[in-house]
């Protein structure tokens, strides 16, 4: 079986609704009444400054952490705790350092009941998906930090979640890696029509990604607005000088600096 046949495999699932998501910490609210739908498939990025709670609602989705009132459904069913239906891939890389390559991303597989050589066998064909086979067996600190979110990114699928979570996945590298990691994420997911919840800071690299932006305010983390992405697809860089792709920017980033200015007049008053 090739990537292109992993691609391929049954019917794409993976729906998430949220349903007024309140969370608070120590008496402090850090999610305010979060409601949004991400349909199967979709790539639904999340934006917001600072402190907004993105991190905190992507756990919630993940099971992680648990809402103070509201629920999160995937698939239609409620999410009580982690399960392997979605997987998450974070900023930094949690790679085991003892286990090559080809074994951390077969880790899941063994954990869900695989044997190590028919993991390996699994673990493979990921690997040949983010297009690094020649480092199946390499240790991870013989890998670039880019080389290293691959094979997070591949262990994460390897499991074959219907949701993959990504916490501002490229946040650690360098501005000329993450293009290429945003290329080769749309690349992997137009191949296999994943449902994508992604956080990040960057308007830019969540227009480039989205179908649809979940845009939060702060104090408290709430919704400002849901930005529909009307870019053709497939997309590369190139798409980044287009006009329409300045103006989506655009539209984003005064939705977030208005908030960041009325914050600003608000701590003043
Ligand atoms: N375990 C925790 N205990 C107490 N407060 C928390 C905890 N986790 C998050 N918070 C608070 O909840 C709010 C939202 O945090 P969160 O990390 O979700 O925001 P974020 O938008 O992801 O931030 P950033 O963009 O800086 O990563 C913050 O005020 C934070 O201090």
């Amino acid at each position: 079986m090739t990537s292109t046949d992993i691609a391929r495999e049954g019917a794409v699932t993976g729906s998430i609704d949220a349903k007024c998501v309140t969370k608070s910490y120590n008496g402090r609210i850090a999610l305010d009444s979060i409601s949004f739908r991400v349909e199967p498939g979709q790539f639904y990025a999340v934006v917001g400054p600072s402190g907004c709670g993105k991190t905190t609602l992507l756990k919630i989705v993940h099971g992680l952490v648990r809402a103070s009132s509201g629920e999160v459904h995937v698939n239609g069913l409620p999410v009580a705790e982690p399960c392997r239906s979605r997987a998450v891939v974070f900023q930094g890389d949690s790679l085991m350092p003892w286990r090559s390559v080809l074994d951390n991303i077969g880790f899941g597989l063994e954990m869900g009941g695989l044997k190590r050589e028919q993991a390996r066998a699994k673990a493979r064909r990921y690997l040949e998906l983010v297009e690094l086979e020649d480092v199946a067996h390499y240790q991870p600190h013989q890998l670039s930090g880019g080389m290293r979110q691959r094979v997070n990114l591949a262990r994460a699928l390897a499991v074959e979640p219907e949701v993959l979570l990504m916490d501002e996945p490229f946040a650690a590298l360098d501005a000329q890696t993450r293009e290429v990691m945003q290329e080769e994420l749309l690349r992997i997911w137009h191949q296999r029509s994943q449902t994508v919840m992604f956080v990040t800071h960057q308007i830019d690299e969540a227009v480039l990604l989205a179908d649809r932006i979940l845009v939060l305010g702060s104090r408290p983390g709430r919704v400002i607005r849901v930005v529909d992405v009307d870019l053709p697809r497939p997309r590369d860089l190139h798409m980044k000088r287009s006009a329409a792709f300045g103006e989506l920017v655009e539209q984003v980033w005064s939705l977030i600096s208005g908030e960041a200015q009325k914050e600003s007049r608000r701590v003043q008053s």
